[in-house]
């Protein structure tokens, strides 16, 4: 399916989705834990629904309610084979879970998950003494068993966090206690969220500067009631939308959260844009549309959004971080270059560095290359451009938000939605 984004004015009020991030560790603790918990405001993306098979297959019953969704696993079951959709999060923390039980248990996944890389996963885990194989050769599927032998191990945080998350998750449910030394950490935000998730369902987690983790084996997750917040990442386009085209307000955010893409805040400031604060509710509105400069490395989904931002700002916008975004659903740097390219703007790569020229932007037609991050920021940029933006495959953003181009249609976006190859641009 392909959409037609037109240049369009802003206004109203939105309440983002729940963030897929917390609602994929909520699932994963309520499972661990004895009894039942519950998972309020519960987020229903695609990467939702994979880690809620996964939880199943690992014999959690899922109980949905309208308004939540209640985990309880009284039995432990070994699966031979689960699926993590195209969830990266779902692959990388739920490994080291499934690795507990040392009966073997192939993992393997669809569509862009498929090229994504899993060295890094079977060498930590390797050094932790479970067994791994992996046909796919540096990419899914792998096989794990045996269990966990080693007591401590070195992990390459270089790649990301989200394998680290897993560990985190995993390693307390041992007898032994384990010690991590993390090298080069990389989203350290992420790893925040998880260890404040991890205290909620009862489990301590110690760490010297995110360099030595200290894990104590033998703790009992404890079932809860735990609230997902709504998502700063889906947010993020939302708010530029406001920034570019009028005024926006997005209800129940947590101005405390520690979500990694909370930091879209900073880079509004930096551009001129006006935010106001009452209670949570955040009302974004234009007003400079200044180029800025922001590290993006410990929040790489911000690149998308960001970069939508930066092609309309007056002068060179530099975001720093590219190196983060060569192993997300596409190679979003190289990516975000290729399709902004198609509306005429020439993004430079500079080192870790995107340069992003501001200007008004031409239209023209574009791929979200199966990307839901790119598939949103081509969007929100279409806004504010000269002629209609069109984007092909733009069904992906079901991967973490399913409601967007509803939801940016409810505040003003002119989006049309249709099959075939359009003639309009
Ligand atoms: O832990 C998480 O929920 C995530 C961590 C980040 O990945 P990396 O840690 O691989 O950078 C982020 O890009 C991803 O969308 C979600
Ligand atoms: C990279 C992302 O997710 P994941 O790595 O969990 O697939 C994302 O949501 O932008």
């Amino acid at each position: 399916m392909r959409v037609r984004i037109q240049n369009s004015n802003i206004k109203g009020s939105i309440t983002p989705p729940s963030s897929k991030s917390m609602m994929q560790r909520a699932l994963a603790a309520a499972a661990l834990a004895k009894g039942e918990s519950t998972i309020l405001n519960p987020c229903r993306c695609d990467d939702a629904t994979a880690a809620t098979g996964i939880v199943q297959k690992m014999g959690a019953q899922v109980i949905q309610d309208e308004t939540a969704i209640r985990v309880c696993r009284n039995e432990e079951k070994s699966p031979e084979q689960v699926i993590v959709g195209e969830s990266g999060l779902s692959l990388r923390m739920f490994s080291p879970i499934l690795a507990l039980n040392p009966e073997p248990v192939q993992i393997n996944g669809r569509g862009s998950i498929l090229k994504r890389p899993v060295h890094n996963i079977l060498e930590g885990l390797e050094a932790l003494g479970i067994e791994c194989k992996n046909p796919g050769k540096g990419l899914l599927p792998i096989q794990l068993e045996g269990g966990y032998k080693n007591n401590t191990a070195v992990i390459n945080g270089a790649l990301g966090s989200q394998f680290l998350t897993g560990l985190l998750m995993a390693l307390p449910c041992r007898k032994e206690d384990t010690t991590l030394e993390v090298t080069n950490l990389k989203s350290i935000p992420y790893i925040n969220m998880t260890i404040d998730l991890l205290k909620d369902f009862g489990i301590e987690i110690n760490h010297d500067n995110y360099k030595t983790f200290t894990i104590k084996g033998n703790q009992q997750y404890k079932a809860t009631d735990y609230t997902v917040e709504a998502d700063w990442s889906s947010a993020a386009p939302l708010l530029v939308a406001g920034a570019l085209k009028g005024k926006v307000t997005l209800e129940h955010l947590n101005p405390y959260s520690y979500q990694a893409d909370i930091a879209i805040l900073d880079a509004l400031k930096k551009c001129g844009t006006s935010l106001h604060w009452n209670g949570n509710s955040l009302t974004v509105e234009k007003k400079g549309l200044n180029a800025f400069e922001f590290d993006a490395t410990h929040c790489p989904d911000l690149f998308p959004p960001l970069v939508a931002l930066a092609v309309h700002c007056n002068g060179d916008t530099r975001i720093k971080g590219v190196h983060r975004l060569e192993h997300k659903e596409s190679n979003r740097g190289i990516v975000l270059q290729k399709e902004f390219g198609k509306l005429a703007v020439p993004i430079r790569i500079e080192g870790d560095e995107m340069v992003i020229p501001g200007g008004r932007l031409k239209g023209g037609i574009t791929n979200s290359n199966n990307d839901h991050r790119i598939a949103m920021a081509l969007a929100v940029a279409g806004l504010n451009s000269k002629q209609a933006v069109e984007i092909g495959d733009h069904d992906c953003v079901a991967k973490s938000y399913p409601d967007f181009f509803k939801d940016l249609r409810k505040i003003g976006g002119g989006v049309a939605e249709f099959y075939f190859k359009s003639q309009f641009v």
